[in-house]
């Protein structure tokens, strides 16, 4: 029941949206028809691209990681005396976010908060889940009637989130024998340009997504020169592209950009922060602690991968505030949104038209349109 006393309040529900991953062999074909619906891809083409997946059991890191994360934010909601419940639902994979719906409904809740494991602006990272929960909604049917269903602003530039990073910068970099001439390689996921192109809401801002990232790296870069007193260089790259090869997607790759780092000279070590990922999903895992440091030993570069958020404190301190900032918006009050990137602020509720899907026009939750 809905308790106007909670610090939550008029949130009764908190769910947590996530991409999703396969936990055995057999999930592997499964969850890639589903990541790649609508796209035509034949199975034998899935078992190629799942390669990363069987070599490692057919499990993904993912679920697992949102396992520890639901407990520590439970348990960081229970230590500020909030008894809201605390739900999960996916993407791709078991728990699907219809049975969150249904769990959300049959604990009594009217209205839910959603909080993204993706803190960035475009569309795989932002509208893509808002479709999601429209068409959970969808599935769910009368019994959803009345549900509303809210999400968190893209927050990779909460202070909760930068001083996570910020920390296990430092402690990467104090690590080295020579941080000096080392020099910090940002990752994200590698997106086609045209979904860059189109990130944001749509009146002429575009780019959003690198231009986040290229803002909090910047950010990062200041803040843990002027910790360690060093004047270190810090650039954004990417990581995991795939689409068809003709499609042009974001770039410099990692694996090239520390190719050429290490034929330029005068870079001591690659420091890989892979601010793009709130924890050690495959994508850090494989391609980076595994592909690209494998690259960075062919052309003898010293390699540091640095810890993702995952479970810090920090971090998870930083997502309940954030959900405390939401509930306040959502009460009326007056907000100033706590951020360390300030003027790129987005909003909670998406603006029409915002990091649209080019591929069709789908309903979406959690936005003006
Ligand atoms: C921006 C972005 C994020 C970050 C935001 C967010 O977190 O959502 C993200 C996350 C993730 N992506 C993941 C996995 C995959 N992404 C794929 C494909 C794609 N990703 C794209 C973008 C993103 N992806 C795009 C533009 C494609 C092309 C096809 C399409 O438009 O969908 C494919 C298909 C195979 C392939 O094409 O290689 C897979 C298997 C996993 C799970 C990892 C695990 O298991 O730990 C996670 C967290
Ligand atoms: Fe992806």
């Amino acid at each position: 029941m809905p308790d106007s006393a909670s610090p939550l309040a008029p949130y009764d529900a908190v769910l947590l949206v996530s991409f999703g991953g396969p936990e055995a062999p057999e999930e592997v074909v499964p969850f890639l028809r589903r990541v790649t619906a609508g796209r035509d891809i034949p199975d034998s083409r899935l078992e190629e691209v799942g390669e990363h997946y069987f070599a490692r059991g057919g499990r993904s890191p993912i679920n697992d990681l949102n396992r520890d994360l639901l407990a520590r934010l439970r348990a960081e909601l229970d230590r500020r005396e909030i008894s809201t419940p605390l739900l999960w639902g996916n993407r791709n994979s078991e728990p699907f976010l219809a049975g969150a719906v249904h769990e959300a409904l049959d604990q009594g809740a009217s209205r839910v908060l959603t909080l993204v494991t993706s803190a960035y602006s475009c569309y795989s990272s932002c509208r893509q889940y808002r479709e999601d929960l429209a068409a959970a909604v969808d599935d769910v049917g009368p019994a959803a009637d009345g549900l509303v269903i809210d999400k968190v602003r893209p927050y990779f530039g909460h202070p909760g989130v930068g001083r996570a990073w910020r920390r296990a910068l430092v402690e990467a970099l104090s690590a080295l024998p020579d941080p000096t001439s080392a020099r910090i390689l940002y990752v994200t996921h590698s997106i086609p340009t045209a979904m860059d192109d189109t990130s944001g809401p749509g009146d002429g801002e575009g780019n959003l997504y690198v231009d986040q990232h290229v803002r909090l790296g910047r950010r990062l870069t200041d803040e843990v020169n002027a910790d360690l007193g060093l004047a270190v260089e810090g650039e954004l790259v990417f990581c995991s592209r795939s689409g068809r090869p003709g499609q042009p997607w974001l770039e410099p790759d990692v694996n090239d950009r520390i190719e050429e780092l290490a034929a330029e000279g005068g870079v001591s070590a690659v420091v890989v922060a892979p601010i793009g990922f709130v924890s050690d999903h495959m994508e850090v895992v494989h391609d980076l602690d595994t592909e690209a440091a494998e690259t960075a030993q062919k052309v003898g570069m010293p390699f540091v991968r640095v810890a993702t958020p995952g479970t810090d404190d920090l971090f998870v301190e930083g997502m309940v505030d954030l959900l405390l900032e939401r509930a306040a918006q959502a009460r009326g009050e007056v907000v100033l949104p706590e951020t360390w990137v300030p003027g790129d602020v987005r909003p909670s509720v998406c603006d029409p038209g915002c990091c649209p899907n080019l591929r069709a026009v789908k309903p979406a939750l959690c936005g003006s349109d």
